[in-house]
């Protein structure tokens, strides 16, 4: 059985993640596109084989041609997208983030909690990749002791004219909060977040950033975002834990060793980066789709928990203050 696939926003990661459902996965077709600049949807339809395009998101989600839905598109828009794909019973893959407020993320989880059975899955892809699942494994194994400290390194090099700071938490740091609430195993608790002298190739952005996250248990967690460092798009990880240290292996197909230096390549963006990741949490979500099941990957707790993060992350850089993470009792379905 092929999966039907409609993709709201086909912006870049729409037109990346299309590529991929057509070419490089098995078992989806998409079937219909939209976006809010209709030229942008037309272009992309024009490439694919018998793609409809829709005057917007809630058409595409109604159309009985679409099994299920992936949003693509700016991050206030996808509360509407996935309430509209839940209302009408169909699986819904959303990019990160969920939803751009608890709120808003909360009423995602209700009218998931009131269908009753998982129907969203948020675009959290570090937990597909290969280097993020062989930490993981290494963690739970308990080579390295019990986790004390976790260093997530989030390195982009350059960002576009309208990037705030705000976002370099709930754009960026997005990724570092959820992948660390999935190698440990735990929630967060509190957060600090302290301006490092500006990096002058940014403008007036306060770049870059350290975040001083608490967990639950009371492993300490510092996140560093650095978004003009120019040498290219550098994820970092490492724990370190009462017996040892583990951390993500550099990246790179070939060690080169030339002119007194050895090095290997730095990926230009995250599509690069995580090019096998997005590949695998594609393929992952359609197979468990195609079972029946409506969603297994990272769920709308998830996406709520992450954003819960941000807001207290937004909090504390304006306040300088340790701001408290507050999530609420999760609901069964989410286990
Ligand atoms: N997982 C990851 O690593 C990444 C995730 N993203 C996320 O993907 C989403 C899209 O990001 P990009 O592709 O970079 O942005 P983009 O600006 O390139 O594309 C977004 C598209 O959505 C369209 N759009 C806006 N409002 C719409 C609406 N109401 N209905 C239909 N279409 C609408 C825009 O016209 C645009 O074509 C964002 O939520 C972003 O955070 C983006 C990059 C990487
Ligand atoms: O999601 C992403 C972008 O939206 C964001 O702007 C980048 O900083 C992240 O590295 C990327 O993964």
């Amino acid at each position: 059985m092929t999966l039907r696939v409609g993709v709201i926003g086909t912006g870049m990661i729409g037109q990346d993640h299309i590529r991929r459902l057509t070419q490089v996965v098995s078992g989806a077709q998409v079937v219909a596109v939209t976006d809010a600049n209709e030229m942008v949807a037309k272009e992309v339809a024009s490439r694919l084989p018998d793609a409809t395009v829709h005057p917007s998101g809630q058409h595409l989600v109604a159309d009985e041609r679409v099994d299920a839905v992936v949003v693509c598109s700016w991050g206030p828009t996808h509360e509407e997208y996935v309430l509209a794909a839940v209302a009408a019973g169909k699986p819904v893959f959303c990019e990160k983030p969920l939803a751009t407020t608890p709120e808003a993320c909360r009423n995602i989880i209700d009218a998931e909690v009131a269908h009753g059975s998982r129907l969203v899955q948020v675009g959290f892809m570090r937990r597909y990749d290969e280097s993020y699942r062989a930490l993981k494994d290494v963690i739970d194994s308990g080579q390295v002791g019990a986790p004390l400290i976790y260093y997530s390194g989030h390195r982009n090099p350059s960002v576009p004219e309208h990037y705030t700071k705000d976002m370099a938490i709930v754009d960026t740091a997005v990724h570092d909060f959820d992948v660390v609430r999935w190698l440990l195993g735990e929630e967060l608790a509190a957060i600090r977040v302290l301006a490092a002298k500006p990096n002058s190739l940014g403008g007036d952005l306060q770049d870059p950033l350290l975040m001083i996250i608490e967990s639950a248990s009371g492993v300490l967690v510092n996140v560093e975002t650095s978004v003009n460092i120019r040498y290219g798009y550098d994820i970092r990880g490492e724990v370190i834990g009462e017996t040892g240290t583990a951390a993500l292996a550099d990246r790179g197909l070939v060690v080169v060793r030339s002119a007194n230096r050895v090095g290997v390549e730095v990926p230009e963006d995250w599509r690069q980066r995580f090019i096998t990741a997005y590949d695998v949490e594609f393929q992952e979500w359609i197979n468990a789709v195609s079972r029946g099941l409506g969603a297994v990957g990272p769920s709308a707790w998830d996406g709520y928990a992450a954003q819960v993060v941000c807001d207290a992350g937004v909090n504390a850089l304006y306040s300088g203050d340790r701001v408290e993470i507050e999530l609420g009792t999760k609901p069964a379905l989410y286990g």
